[in-house]
């Protein structure tokens, strides 16, 4: 499944590295990093464009992506705070970034932070640089002996972590995502937040702002550290709240602070970067050369990977298109939107409907994308992709739920209040179902694009039957061949899908012969 990605438009200062591998592989660039600042000129420039590639500058907020055409949106970085991901995602635009290309400068910054907090370098350097020689007022204390609490153990904690290890630090940490054991592993004993805040001599956070962690460091906690507890961070501004950081500072309560990132940035408010105890960069936490030549390099590299629909390596929002990309899926993903069309003939929201893939293994990672191939064909949408399907179906009240049911033969079911609605599969993957009425479901449901097909379910089997013959009946005489049939049924209920070699039908006359046909489709 490949991406359109004709042309991309920059609007960061990334490394000229990013610009030649996409012009190298065929993508037309524009690069402006003034649109960053500029949201008239930005909206006016995207239209055309099928990605967007930004650092944290560039604010990409619903109302852009709205107005866009785009087909992906690449972060050069890390956070992606700055883009709305619940936006891109309801208009099946792909959020990318590259995951680990600055890890290592910004866990460099950090220990940069803990060891400048230390020693007092930032102000006694301004100190000297204003003629002065104060060896009293910068004592610092050593680092040695004491302890380091991270918060996020993910890819920049841990290198934190072990960085500050060799400066004879004990390290301890917290992340809900990270087992006690496997931080044992990398040499962090695990606290639980309550018990970490008052063993800490320095406290680091390394996790995404997020509702769970915006003021994750606040008053309350500063009173339950230790007495002039330093705090860094590198990671997001409002992490640690900035008033009652403040409040600490001067209480003395927190003994310093290392802050690379802002609420606001540039902070307008200059409090806490002009306080004696704070040492403070201007987010500079990946603005290395080797961290921007990786992540230039990197997201270049993956837009085009994705446009040729060889990986979707950095996608934080595709899950469902990351599997679907395969080739051999193709003809699954048809089967699954096939069945939703038929679907939404007989159900309506709010409802609830379950996915059951049975077979191989193949069939369970099917199961990864087929509630959304289902959406797009219950929603009958035009606008819709494996991205937004999940989303917009929920949203208008259909409930998507997966059953993997191993062995069997490779086929796919939607089943309704425990009735099988419709039972398919793709070609050549399937033998006969047994509860479809002797028809070879591998030939019935060859689902081609474009067909004509009627489709009718009945209160019984046997009127289901009944209605067949007559329907069959009513075809031929208006000489409108079948090329295959599909019929189902279970104790209570009896489901028919018939292919019809040519359209188009004569659903009066149809009617006329009192055949209830739920709905004539194309698929
Ligand atoms: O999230 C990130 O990758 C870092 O905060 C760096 O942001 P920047 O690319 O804007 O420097």
């Amino acid at each position: 499944m490949a991406l359109k990605l004709n042309s991309v438009l920059i609007t960061d200062d990334v490394d000229p590295k990013c610009i030649d591998i996409l012009k190298r592989n065929g993508v037309e660039v524009v690069f402006n990093p003034k649109l960053a600042k500029d949201k008239e000129a930005l909206l006016a420039e995207l239209p055309r464009h099928d990605g967007l590639i930004v650092r944290s500058a560039t604010k990409v907020t619903a109302d852009v992506i709205n107005a866009s055409n785009l087909s992906i949106i690449g972060r050069a970085g890390t956070g992606t705070d700055n883009i709305d991901s619940v936006a891109a995602t309801n208009k099946g635009v792909i959020v990318m970034n590259t995951p680990g290309g600055n890890t290592i400068s910004a866990a460099e910054l950090t220990c940069a932070m803990i060891c400048g907090l230390s020693r007092n370098i930032g102000t006694a350097c301004i100190s000297m640089k204003e003629g002065r020689w104060d060896r009293k007022l910068f004592m610092g204390s050593e680092l040695q002996g004491k302890t380091l609490a991270v918060v996020g153990l993910g890819r920049i904690g841990r290198e934190v972590a072990s960085r500050m290890r060799s400066f004879g630090m004990k390290t301890i940490g917290y992340d809900p995502l990270v087992s006690a054991e496997e931080s044992a592993a990398f040499d962090v004993t695990s606290y639980p937040l309550e018990e970490l805040w008052p063993l800490a001599d320095y406290i680091t956070v390394h996790v995404p702002l997020i509702p769970p962690t915006k003021n994750l460091i606040n008053g309350s906690v500063f009173s339950k550290c230790k007495k002039g507890v330093k705090v860094i961070n590198c990671a997001r501004g409002g992490i640690i709240d900035e008033v009652e950081l403040l409040e600490a500072l001067n209480s003395g309560q927190c003994g310093g602070a290392g802050l690379d990132v802002f609420v606001q940035e540039p902070p307008k408010d200059q409090s806490l970067v002009q306080h004696p105890n704070v040492l403070a960069t201007p987010h500079l936490g990946a603005s290395t050369t080797e961290a921007q030549s990786r992540v230039a390099e990197e997201i270049a590299q993956q837009f085009i990977d994705a446009r040729d629909g060889k990986s979707l390596f950095g996608a934080l929002n595709a899950k469902a298109l990351v599997n679907a990309m395969d080739p051999v899926q193709q003809p699954m993903i048809e089967l699954g939107r096939c069945m939703g069309v038929m679907a939404s003939c007989v159900v309506s929201a709010p409802s609830k409907l379950l996915v059951k893939a049975s077979g191989d293994a193949g069939m369970k990672t099917a199961l990864s994308f087929l509630p959304a191939a289902v959406g797009i064909g219950l929603m009958k949408n035009s606008a819709l992709n494996l991205i937004n399907a999940p989303a917009l179906a929920k949203a208008a009240g259909y409930e998507l739920c997966t059953e993997y049911v191993a062995g069997g033969d490779n086929s796919v079911s939607l089943v309704q209040d425990g009735v099988n609605l419709f039972t398919g599969c793709v070609e050549g993957k399937c033998s006969v179902l047994t509860q479809l009425a002797g028809v070879p479901l591998h030939n019935a449901m060859t689902l081609v694009s474009g067909s004509s097909y009627i489709m009718f379910t009945t209160s019984t089997k046997q009127a289901k039957d009944e209605a067949l013959i007559t329907l069959l009946g009513s075809l031929g005489s208006q000489g409108v061949a079948v090329s295959s049939l599909v019929t189902g049924s279970s104790e209570t209920n009896g489901a028919c899908l018939v292919q019809l070699s040519s359209a188009p039908l004569n659903t009066e006359a149809l009617a006329a012969a009192g055949i209830q046909v739920c709905k004539h489709f194309v698929l």
